[in-house]
């Protein structure tokens, strides 16, 4: 049987208890076997890579596959919802809501597994959305590569959304990110010294305020670029001058031009800071597979359209968002349409009191299983 509402909630409590960092899925990836090995297996084939799992459908007229990719990870952050069924990994919480994304995907499956799809189906339960581009990872593995989709789809779970709302938009819908690391090492020293130690705290903070310009002098103002440095540390005490600086942060912009362009200044004004302090400077920019999220228009114009006519869907037209996904790297290799879910929750995705509408589940699972069949009679 299709799971029901309430199996689909209790699966997703369990999952939300056991949340994991990306490529460290080992509990998640048993629990979802273990799910999934009960649906009928008719048609049905799994394979696993790493954490990851495939399931591919063979559909009764299968000469086009049609992918459906969740992530499965979760995030380093120690939950405050006071949820009774809240994360038992200490310092692990699902934040971002992939505890929502891998149970819909369970939804959807267990349908298909019951009413053969008239395409083939791959089901991508994918790791390391978060940290790793566990997505490019799982596609440069070749381990796709028998059931490789000829299209997919995805969706991200969206707090500003009214639970069970569908959120789309043609063109880009998140933006391409590329995470920021730099140290700067200079000299520690005395306080009451400064002229014989080289300062970090003050050559890290002119690095942050330079970065600041970035967005607002090298990015034209009618596109857009956000440069965040959310990490910061550097020294011991008040009275010690610190030797180095470890400054984190993440770059975001619409585009990849403009995404190179930013990390392009970004470098020049790391070493043009270390430069200027006499310091060394260890640099780390790194996009791996988190390019724009660009959705393909055919395919779009089909997934908004279908959405948009179906009685049972609140459809809502959505911009652009500078989150950023690894789905960008699939949807860079396969046509396909990424969307939003609203759960409806005052807290942002990756706070530590998120707590998604679980009646958002059902609703999603019906309008993807409504689409995933009206497009399979198109094809
Ligand atoms: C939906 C979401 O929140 N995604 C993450 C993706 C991480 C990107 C990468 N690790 C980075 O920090 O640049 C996001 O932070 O947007």
């Amino acid at each position: 049987m299709a799971l029901s509402e309430k199996e689909l909630i209790e699966i997703r409590r369990k999952l939300h208890q056991i949340p994991e960092i990306g490529m460290e899925e080992f509990e998640t990836q048993k629990i979802l076997l273990a799910i999934i090995e009960k649906f009928p297996h008719d048609f049905m084939k799994i394979k696993t890579w790493k954490t990851a799992i495939i399931v591919h459908l063979t559909g009764s007229k299968g000469q086009t596959t049609i992918g459906y990719r969740t992530d499965i990870d979760g995030l380093p952050v120690e939950e405050k919802t006071g949820l009774p069924f809240s994360s038992k990994h200490k310092g692990r919480m699902h934040a971002c809501g992939h505890d929502i994304h891998m149970t819909v995907c369970l939804g959807i499956l267990s349908y298909f597994a019951e009413h053969q799809p008239k395409c083939d189906m791959t089901f991508i339960f994918q790791p390391a959305e978060e940290n790793a581009s566990g997505g490019k990872q799982l596609y440069e593995s070749g381990a796709l590569d028998e059931w490789m989709p000829d299209e997919i789809y995805a969706f991200h779970d969206n707090p500003q959304l009214p639970a069970g709302a569908i959120g789309c938009c043609m063109g880009t819908l998140f933006a391409g990110t590329c995470e920021i690391h730099a140290k700067f090492i200079g000299k520690s020293g005395h306080a009451a010294f400064p002229h014989l130690a080289n300062d970090m705290v003050v050559c890290g903070a002119q690095f942050v305020n330079q970065i600041q310009t970035i967005v607002s002098r090298n990015i034209d103002p009618i596109e857009s670029g956000v440069v965040t440095l959310g990490h910061f540390e550097a020294g011991t005490t008040g009275n010690v001058i610190a030797g180095s600086c470890q400054i984190d942060g993440t770059i975001r912009a619409l585009t990849q031009v403009n995404n190179l362009k930013i990390q392009k200044r970004v470098r020049a004004i790391a070493e043009g800071v270390a430069k200027s302090f006499d310091c060394e400077l260890e640099l780390d920019l790194h996009q791996g597979g988190y390019l724009p999220v660009e959705n393909n228009d055919e395919t779009t114009k089909n997934f908004i359209s279908y959405m948009k006519e179906n009685k049972d869907v609140e459809f809502i037209e959505t911009k652009p968002a500078m989150t950023g996904e690894d789905f960008g790297f699939l949807i860079s290799k396969i046509p396909g349409t990424m969307f939003w879910l609203g759960v409806d929750s005052p807290y942002s995705l990756h706070s530590e009191h998120l707590a998604p509408k679980e009646e958002a589940i059902q609703k999603g699972v019906s309008a993807m299983i409504g689409f995933l069949e009206d497009r399979q009679r198109q094809l």
